[in-house]
């Protein structure tokens, strides 16, 4: 078993299980997962002591094949080098999948943020885009927000890097403030993906989505807000945790009211409508329809697959299931849908955001909801349609023989071919 594997070496696997299909030489499949840069930089920062502090950052720019580099900025204290290049590489195939002209890169910062002021985390974060001005750029690299990072820092970045060129480049970063050149709906495009990608599921299944109980690992932005859309589509919302424990109740949550609850005292524990906390581990076995992983990589691992209750995983996080989890659900016949394709919304309305900037031309929410409806509907059919074309044993290597295909082409196009 794989499972004492990091997210890199993850990747990797996923990306070669698919390739095998594909017949692809081994020196192509090298570079399909191989980053093409990691830039590291390292940030000192005056904090509000008048100390300095020094923090290790990260760029890492995987793949441009298909277009500029593209991928969020974290700030976790498990931001490493093997981390962000598991995250690019799966954002690369993940612009595939969805397809938009994009490439993958991501980037981070390891620290808490929880233990500095906001005025501390603006000045490491204005550190950071000085430090990487040199590698992005509009139709270089484009960084956007991920774990612990939103508008505010997608503001600074972007006020940051435009000073320092001395001209407005809106487009150059994404996930920004609605006055700052942000689009309509970017906020809940990563939950909205998630909510669409698990209707497509249970529809293709043959189940009823109305009243099936979903459980949500991890009440950030991505696990909120799709919970919150498949309450509206009628699911069942009985179990939520957050890195401080979770809470359960059979009758099901108001998700809206949860997050508010969260919101006011930082927590999802302690929630007054609860009849039971849960574990972190006895959240991920709770006997529900739908088990949503929001959190983080590597949640699920071979051991807690064994113990898992769903019928269907959607992937919210990126790579919240282990290679040695694949192993052991597939042959249980638990159906698990990618990330790739699942999470792919924040960063098709982040797409979206950067034609509005380049464009000077702005749209409604509507329009933004109703193209992204048709990206996440149509990424779903083409790895349906893999599938059974390929024979592929998993829904994850069928997104990704769509995926992996698309920048073989475009490397192909540009005569890259051995
Ligand atoms: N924000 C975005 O647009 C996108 C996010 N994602 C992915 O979604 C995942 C979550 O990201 P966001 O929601 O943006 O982050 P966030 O920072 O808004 O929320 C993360 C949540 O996970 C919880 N958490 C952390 N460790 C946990 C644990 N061990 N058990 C249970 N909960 C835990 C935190 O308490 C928090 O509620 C990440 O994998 C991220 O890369 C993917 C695509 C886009
Ligand atoms: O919108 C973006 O560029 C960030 C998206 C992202 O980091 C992700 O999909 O994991």
């Amino acid at each position: 078993m794989t499972d004492e594997a990091g997210p890199f070496e993850n990747f990797q696997t996923q990306v070669r299980t698919a390739a095998e299909t594909l017949d692809l030489d081994e020196g192509v499949v090298d570079y399909l997962t191989t980053p093409q840069r990691v830039e590291e930089v390292n940030l000192t920062v005056e904090l509000d002591d008048g100390t300095l502090e020094t923090f290790e950052a990260y760029r890492s720019q995987f793949n441009d094949d298909r277009g500029p580099y593209k991928g969020g900025i974290r700030y976790h204290p498990r931001v490493s080098r093997d981390e962000v290049r598991a995250l690019s590489g799966w954002m690369t195939y993940k612009c595939g999948a969805i397809d938009i002209p994009y490439g993958g890169a991501k980037g981070g910062i390891s620290l808490d943020p929880g233990a500095y002021s906001e005025a501390e985390i603006e000045r490491i974060t204005r550190a950071y885009a000085a430090a990487i001005r040199p590698v992005i750029g509009v139709d270089q690299d484009i960084p956007g927000p991920d774990v612990n990072t939103g508008q505010r820092e997608m503001n600074w970045l972007k006020d940051t890097y435009e000073t320092l060129e001395g001209r407005t480049e809106p487009g150059v970063v994404t996930g920004k403030g609605l006055e700052s050149g942000g689009s309509e709906g970017r906020t809940e495009a990563t939950g909205r993906s998630i909510s669409l990608t698990a209707r497509e599921t249970f529809r293709h299944l043959d189940r009823e989505l109305s009243g099936a109980t979903v459980a949500v690992q991890g009440y950030g932005n991505a696990g909120s807000v799709a919970a919150a859309l498949l309450d509206d589509m009628g699911a069942r919302l009985v179990a939520v945790s957050d890195s401080s424990g979770g809470v359960y109740n059979p009758e099901g949550f108001d998700a809206r009211a949860l997050k508010q609850f969260k919101r006011e005292t930082g927590a999802v524990t302690g929630y007054p409508e609860a009849s039971e906390e849960l574990t972190g581990e006895e959240l991920l076995t709770a006997e529900v329809d739908l088990l949503i992983p929001a959190a983080l990589e590597n949640a699920i691992d071979a051991r807690i697959a064994e113990s898992v209750a769903a019928e269907v995983i959607v992937e919210a996080a990126n790579g919240p299931l282990t290679t040695g989890a694949d192993e052991v659900l597939e042959p249980r016949d638990i159906v698990v849908i990618p990330d790739i394709l699942a999470n792919a919304g924040g960063v098709t309305v982040s797409y979206f955001e950067w034609v509005q900037n380049r464009q000077q031309f702005y749209w409604s929410k509507d329009r933004v909801v109703e193209e992204l409806e048709t990206h996440v509907v149509d990424a779903f059919e083409e790895m349906v349609r893999a599938k059974e074309e390929h024979n592929a044993a998993t829904y994850r290597e069928a997104m990704y023989i769509v995926a992996i295909q698309r920048v073989v082409e475009a490397m192909d196009e540009a005569g890259h071919w051995p």
